[in-house]
């Protein structure tokens, strides 16, 4: 063997899209030169997934489940995503919500081998360069955080990378988009989480956050590189900070194919199950009186898209906010309170209405007061503030309607509203509860945006879509709601996941027709086309 036969042999086994582990048959094996290399024994990828199940079956805790899985992912990516996707109800919470959460707070422990990109502000001046990777040729989804607001666990700095992994992981899992087709990109621009930034085993910029023009320079140059190296990507944000939320989807949804999970994912998801419950009670969706806990990106965002529900069924614009109230950090939102943001402002309320109110000791008008005034019949929570569905509050509503609507939509399990479990106690299980991560309670749905983007993005990419509409994610989210769900649940089971990316997609793609903004031609559109273009984690 030349010394070139050598390094191609290890290079084989060392990167993780082409190393089969014990499953390289005979004539592979042969063929590469892999004796010696590998135990004798010749296995299959069902063996293999058995070898591994047992492993996390004998595993102390589901953060060392997580950092193996990982760890596999960077090894032997077709067995870790045929692992995943052989058992999704079992696997998500391990490498997704809720597990992901305690990966991105931990990461800097875990770190092992290069996995996606970091761009950090020092390297600004290099991003076309490491972009240019010919690894990176076959990429058409990029999810990218910088890391603010990871779940409802804020800072995590560069630890936030793993929310683009494991949200790439759900596109292959869920959408069947193949592994060098994705790619997680972490913008490292320092970090305000000063505990990190003491923390010696830190692995990013210790640095304070790059903020303002700089901030939003930084960001265009990102952009513009990525447009440049990839046309047609589907750039998805994820998990940054409202603010920026809100302006980055602002100033790039018209330029590339791109929308902000949190905003538009949270809220298609939301507004999908809302219209599953409805459906379920009978009832409309403009009889609905909706308080919203938290308006932040993820809060306004399923303000608006359940606006443009409410006027698809006839309301006017006023008269299809006048449904909604907004609570946020100071209480209710008023139209005469300083320093609301652009989405907060749409959202306000006038004050005349609330001047008879009852109000708590300090005189705001906190969530319990306005529960307690406005009856309502749905609360949405998206504020990242544990507890704060207390049971002074679920039982003044449960006091208000028969059957409450209550979303805890807070991510991981540490930062929900409310336990699910706690819920259906204080209404005497009349609620109707959904939740952001899983909770394992019997008759709770899991009110997640990972039924939606995936079929979002594989449906967009079908349709060769040149932007995501918000019709896009309108269609998504009736779609969703019309799927429903098996026994009290409201959505089809987790298991169920790659059938409905499937049939989003479909509908996303039609969308992406009526809307103008699609290029495939119409009769590629059809389940059958879009099923062949889903890859399935089996080796060659
Ligand atoms: O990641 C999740 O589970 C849902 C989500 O986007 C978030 O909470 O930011
Ligand atoms: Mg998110």
């Amino acid at each position: 063997m030349s010394p070139a036969f050598h390094a191609a042999r290890r290079a084989l086994l060392s990167d993780p899209l082409t190393n089969k582990g014990t499953a390289f048959i005979e004539a592979e094996r042969d063929r590469f030169g892999l004796h010696g290399l590998l135990p004798p024994h010749v296995g299959t990828l069902e063996s293999q997934i058995v070898r591994r199940r047992r492993v996390l079956d004998g595993m102390a805790d589901d953060f060392h489940r997580y950092a193996f899985l990982r760890e596999l992912q960077d090894s032997n990516e077709i067995l870790f995503h045929a692992l995943v996707q052989a058992d999704l109800p079992r696997m998500l919470p391990l490498v997704y919500t809720p597990t992901v959460g305690a990966g991105c707070e931990r990461f800097s422990e875990i770190w092992r081998k290069p996995r996606g990109l970091f761009l950090s502000y020092p390297n600004r001046g290099r991003i076309a360069d490491i972009l240019a990777d010919p690894a990176l040729d076959r990429v058409k989804v990029i999810v990218v955080s910088d890391g603010e607001r990871i779940l409802g666990l804020g800072d995590q700095g560069a630890g936030g990378m793993g929310i683009p992994i494991g949200k790439l992981a759900l596109y292959t899992a869920c959408a069947g988009l193949h592994p060098a087709e994705v790619l997680p990109i972490l913008l490292d621009v320092g970090t305000d989480n000063a505990a990190l930034r003491d923390d010696p085993l830190y692995v990013g910029w210790r640095n304070p956050r790059i903020r303002g023009q700089d901030y939003a320079a930084f960001v265009d140059t990102f952009v513009e590189a990525v447009a440049a190296r990839w046309p047609n990507v589907l750039l998805q944000w994820e998990d940054f900070a409202g603010h920026n939320a809100y302006d980055l989807l602002a100033r790039y949804r018209d330029r590339l194919l791109s929308f902000n999970d949190d905003i538009q994912g949270t809220a298609a998801t939301a507004v999908g199950t809302l219209l599953s419950a409805i459906r379920r009670t009978g009832a409309s969706l403009t009889g609905q009186r909706i308080v919203l806990f938290g308006a932040g990106a993820a809060g306004s965002g399923v303000a608006e898209l359940l606006v443009q529900a409410l006027r698809a069924e006839g309301l006017d614009e006023a008269a299809a906010r006048a449904r909604i109230w907004a609570v946020d950090r100071d209480g209710l939102i008023l139209s005469d309170m300083p320093k609301l943001t652009a989405p907060q402002a749409l959202l306000a309320r006038d004050p005349a209405e609330v001047a008879d109110w009852t109000r708590d000791a300090d005189g705001g008008l906190g969530l319990l007061d306005t529960v307690q005034a406005v009856r309502p019949t749905v609360l949405i929570g998206a504020s990242g503030q544990a507890g704060a569905f207390t049971e002074a509050v679920v039982r003044a509503m449960a006091a208000g309607c028969a059957t409450p609507v209550i979303f805890p939509l807070s991510n991981p399990v540490s930062r929900a509203e409310a336990h699910p479990a706690d819920v259906l106690a204080w209404t005497d299980g009349r609620a109707v509860v959904g939740t952001g991560s899983p909770f394992g309670v019997a008759g709770v749905t899991q009110v997640n945006n990972v039924y939606i983007f995936p079929g979002v993005g594989l449906g967009a990419i079908a349709a060769g879509a040149t932007r995501v509409t918000d019709g896009m994610f309108m269609a998504a989210a009736r779609a969703l709601g019309a799927m429903g769900g098996a026994g009290d649940t409201l959505l089809p089971p987790i298991d169920a996941l790659r059938e409905v990316a499937l049939h989003i997609a479909v509908v996303v793609a039609q969308a992406a027709v009526a809307d103008g903004v699609a290029t495939a031609p119409a009769d590629a559109l059809t389940a059958e086309r879009i099923a062949a273009l889903m890859w399935d984690a089996r080796y060659d």
